[in-house]
C-alpha cells in the first residue's frame, strides 16, 4: 500500500472514531486528494446491495473491515443482559452448553458463585431466551444482514466480563483474526456484532483494530510467550509487529461494531477497577460451507478444542470441529439452507 493511501485510510478512520488521537492527526491537512473511488463506479467485495448502509458507511467497511454503529442497541435492553448475566454468575440459572471462564489469574481458586467478579467471559449462551434475545434484535440483524445476507445463523455468543487487570497483564486479549476460530466459509459473509454495555476505551481495556487487515491472509496463530499467563485458547498472531498500526475504538453504551473475520483485533489490560462489559455475536450467512481444516494454520485450534470437549464432554475422539459448529449454530433470520 502506498504511504499516501495508508495516510489517508489512518485519517479516514480517525475522523470516524472522534477522540484525541484523531483530534492530533486531522490538525493536519493531507496533500494528496480524494481517491477515484467518487467517480468509478463500486465494486463491492465486503458488504452486499440492500440500501441499509449509506455510500461512505460502505466505502469505510470495505477499506478498513470494520463499521461503528452508534447508540445501537437501547439502555433497557443492555440492562436485561447485564441482569441475565448477573443470574447465571449466581448460578441462578444453568443455560445447556453454557461456558464460563474465569481469567487465568484466578483459575486455580475455588469459584465463588455470589461473585460474579470471578466470571471473564461466558460463551455460547444461544440456550439462554434472555441473552439470546440480542442475537435477534431487529436493529441489530438490519446491519448484520449488510454482510451475511438474508438468511442468517448466529454461530458464536459471549459476553465478556473483562476484570481489573491483576498486575500479570493476563487480561490482555493478544491480537488475533476470529476466522482462526471458524471452519466455515465464505470468509466475506461472517460477521462479528460487538456491542459496549458500558463507556469503553483503551483504560478499561477496550477493542483495538488494524484497520484494512482483513485485505490480509489468514496468519499462523498460537499461544504468545506471556510471562503472566494466558488465558485458555487465547490464540495470537505470531511475531506480529505492526505495533503502531493499532487504533483504539472509543464507545459508549450501546453502540456496536460490526468486523470482519480477518481483521486483527484485540485488547489490551483494564486498568480500571470496573469489569468492562461487552455482548457480542458471530453471524455467517447460511448458504455457507464448512471446511476441513486438515493440513492448514487451523489445524492447531481444532486439536486444542476437541481436547477440551472431548474431556469435557466424554465424548469420542471422531467428532470433528463441524460437528460441534453445526450443533450449536442457530438460525436467526430467513432459511436454514446449507450450515
Ligand atoms: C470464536 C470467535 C473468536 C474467538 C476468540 C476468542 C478466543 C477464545 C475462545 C474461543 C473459543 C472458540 C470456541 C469455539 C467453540 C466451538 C463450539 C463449542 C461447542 C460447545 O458448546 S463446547 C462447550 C465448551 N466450550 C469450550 O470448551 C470453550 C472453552 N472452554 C473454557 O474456556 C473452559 O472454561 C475451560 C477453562 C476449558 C474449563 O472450564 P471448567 O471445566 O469450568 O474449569 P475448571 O475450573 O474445572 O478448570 C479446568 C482446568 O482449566 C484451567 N483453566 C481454567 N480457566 C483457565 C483459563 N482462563 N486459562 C487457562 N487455564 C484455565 C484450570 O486451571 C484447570 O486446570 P487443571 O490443570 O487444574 O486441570
Ligand atoms: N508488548 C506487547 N506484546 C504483545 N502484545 C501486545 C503488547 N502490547 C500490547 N499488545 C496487544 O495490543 C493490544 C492492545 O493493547 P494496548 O496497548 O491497548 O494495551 P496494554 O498494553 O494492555 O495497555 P497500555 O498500552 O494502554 O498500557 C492487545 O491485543 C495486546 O495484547
Ligand atoms: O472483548 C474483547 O476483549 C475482545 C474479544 C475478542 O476479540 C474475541 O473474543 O474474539
Ligand atoms: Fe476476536
Ligand atoms: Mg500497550
Amino acid at each position: 500500500m502506498s504511504q499516501s493511501h495508508a495516510a489517508t485510510r489512518l485519517r479516514t478512520v480517525l475522523a470516524h472514531l472522534g477522540g484525541p488521537r484523531a483530534k492530533a492527526v486531522l490538525a493536519h491537512p493531507i496533500s494528496k486528494s480524494i481517491s477515484s473511488a467518487n467517480v468509478h463506479p463500486q465494486q463491492f467485495q465486503y458488504t452486499l446491495d440492500n440500501n441499509v448502509l449509506s455510500l461512505e458507511q460502505r466505502k469505510f467497511y470495505e477499506e478498513n473491515g470494520f463499521l461503528v454503529i452508534k447508540n445501537l442497541v437501547s439502555s433497557a435492553d443492555i440492562q436485561r443482559f447485564q441482569n441475565e448475566f448477573e443470574k447465571i454468575c449466581r448460578q441462578e440459572v444453568k443455560p445447556p452448553g453454557l461456558n464460563i471462564m474465569r481469567d487465568v489469574a484466578i483459575s486455580k481458586s475455588e469459584y465463588d458463585p455470589r461473585n460474579e467478579n470471578m466470571v471473564y467471559k461466558i460463551q455460547h449462551f444461544q440456550e439462554d431466551k434472555e441473552l439470546f434475545r440480542y442475537c435477534t434484535l431487529p436493529e441489530l440483524l438490519k446491519y448484520v444482514e449488510c454482510f451475511t445476507g438474508p438468511n442468517i445463523l448466529a454461530m458464536h455468543t459471549m459476553v465478556i466480563n473483562k476484570p481489573p487487570d491483576s498486575g500479570k497483564k493476563s487480561s490482555r486479549h493478544p491480537l488475533h483474526q476470529d476466522l482462526h476460530y471458524f471452519p466455515f466459509r465464505p470468509i466475506d459473509r461472517i460477521v462479528c456484532a460487538w456491542t459496549a454495555m458500558e463507556h469503553i476505551d483503551r483504560n478499561n481495556g477496550g477493542l483495538c483494530v488494524i484497520p484494512g487487515t482483513h485485505k490480509g491472509p489468514l496468519q499462523p496463530h498460537d499461544y504468545p510467550q506471556w510471562e503472566g499467563g494466558v488465558n485458555i485458547m487465547f490464540h495470537g498472531i505470531q511475531n506480529f509487529k505492526d505495533y503502531d498500526a493499532r487504533v483504539h475504538i472509543e464507545l459508549e453504551k450501546g453502540d456496536t461494531v460490526f468486523f470482519h473475520p480477518l481483521l486483527i483485533h484485540g485488547s489490551g489490560r483494564n486498568q480500571t477497577k470496573g469489569f468492562r462489559k461487552a455482548i457480542s455475536c458471530h453471524f455467517t450467512c447460511a448458504d455457507s460451507y464448512y471446511i476441513d481444516v486438515k493440513g492448514t494454520t487451523q489445524e492447531n485450534i481444532e486439536k486444542e478444542l476437541k481436547g477440551i470437549i472431548t474431556e469435557g464432554y466424554e465424548l469420542d475422539d471422531s467428532i470433528t470441529l463441524k460437528d460441534i459448529w453445526k450443533f450449536q449454530a442457530r438460525l436467526v433470520k430467513g432459511e436454514r439452507t446449507n450450515l
